[in-house]
């Protein structure tokens, strides 16, 4: 589904704050893989992410999704097809329209069914409020709320349906919880989990979060100086724990993870 053949980038090249972000990394994912992606600060988990999206080129190297080659696809295009999460709950949503106007650009976006000028239906009203339903956060009655009168939680869970309205061949998640309260983050984990299994969407996510990113997936992409580190999938992921993955990855990496991802 998803083939990175031998990407590199480097950041500020030939200057004094260069930085190789991304050295000769290679990645296949299946279809409906739900990958989750751990590593240390700078490891170029984001980088990543971002060089799938098309936010940033690579300097070397091809993408390739579905067989096709998207290498230099440019990131607006690359939006019909890839939903791209953040961190900040502010991102990803226009704070001035409402939820029903939110949902409704992102489903013109993702569905080409031409502008909303045109208007939302009451077939597609219809829809948004089932779909707000599911999310079991009483958003449906308020659909005609501004967005930036939500919470952080409910803000971002609207985002993920946005992403997701339109089912993307590819969802990628950067630390998309990571800014909420412990408890929202697990509800908009929970929701983020119903939806990738409900649609099978083939998901990366970041998190900092070790025991996370051992519950949710089928696989874990653990990242070290650029590259992948090593990828813990079926029955080696099933006995695997945090304190283990913890002295697994400074054995193979001569690395540590950090604090925040420890202490959590
Ligand atoms: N736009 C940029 N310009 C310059 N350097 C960058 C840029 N983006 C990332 N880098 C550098 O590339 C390296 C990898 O960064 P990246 O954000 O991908 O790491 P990360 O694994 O996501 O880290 P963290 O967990 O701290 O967010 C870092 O050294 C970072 O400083």
């Amino acid at each position: 589904m998803l083939d990175l053949k031998d990407i590199s980038i480097t950041f500020n090249a030939h200057t004094v704050n260069e930085r190789k972000a991304l050295s000769h990394l290679n990645l296949h994912l299946d279809d409906g893989d739900f990958v989750t992606v751990i590593g240390s600060n700078g490891a170029g988990k984001s980088t990543l992410l971002n060089v799938i999206a098309g936010t940033y080129e690579p300097d070397e190297g091809s993408i390739f999704i579905d067989g096709q080659d998207m290498t230099f696809t440019k990131e607006h295009k690359r939006a019909n097809v890839i939903g791209h999460l953040f961190q900040d709950p502010m991102k990803g949503t226009a704070p001035n329209m409402t939820i029903e106007e939110n949902l409704g650009l992102a489903y013109c976006r993702a569905s080409g069914h031409g502008p909303l000028s045109l208007g939302i239906r009451k077939k597609e009203r219809e829809f948004f409020y089932e779909t707000l339903k599911a999310l079991n956060l009483g958003l449906e009655d308020r659909m005609k709320t501004e967005v930036g009168l939500l919470s952080g939680g409910q803000r971002q869970a609207l985002t993920l349906l946005m992403a997701t309205i339109v089912t993307p061949k590819l969802l990628l998640l950067d630390e998309h919880t990571a800014a909420l309260d412990p408890k929202t983050s697990e509800k908009v984990m929970t929701i983020t989990n119903d939806i990738i299994a409900e649609h099978h969407i083939t998901t990366l996510m970041i998190t900092h979060n070790i025991s996370n990113a051992l519950e949710y997936g089928n696989k874990t992409l653990v990242m070290n100086d650029g590259q992948i580190a090593f990828i813990l999938e079926g029955e080696e992921r099933k006995n695997m724990t945090v304190e283990k993955l913890i002295s697994l990855y400074s054995s193979k990496t001569e690395n540590e993870f950090s604090d925040r991802m420890i202490l959590e």
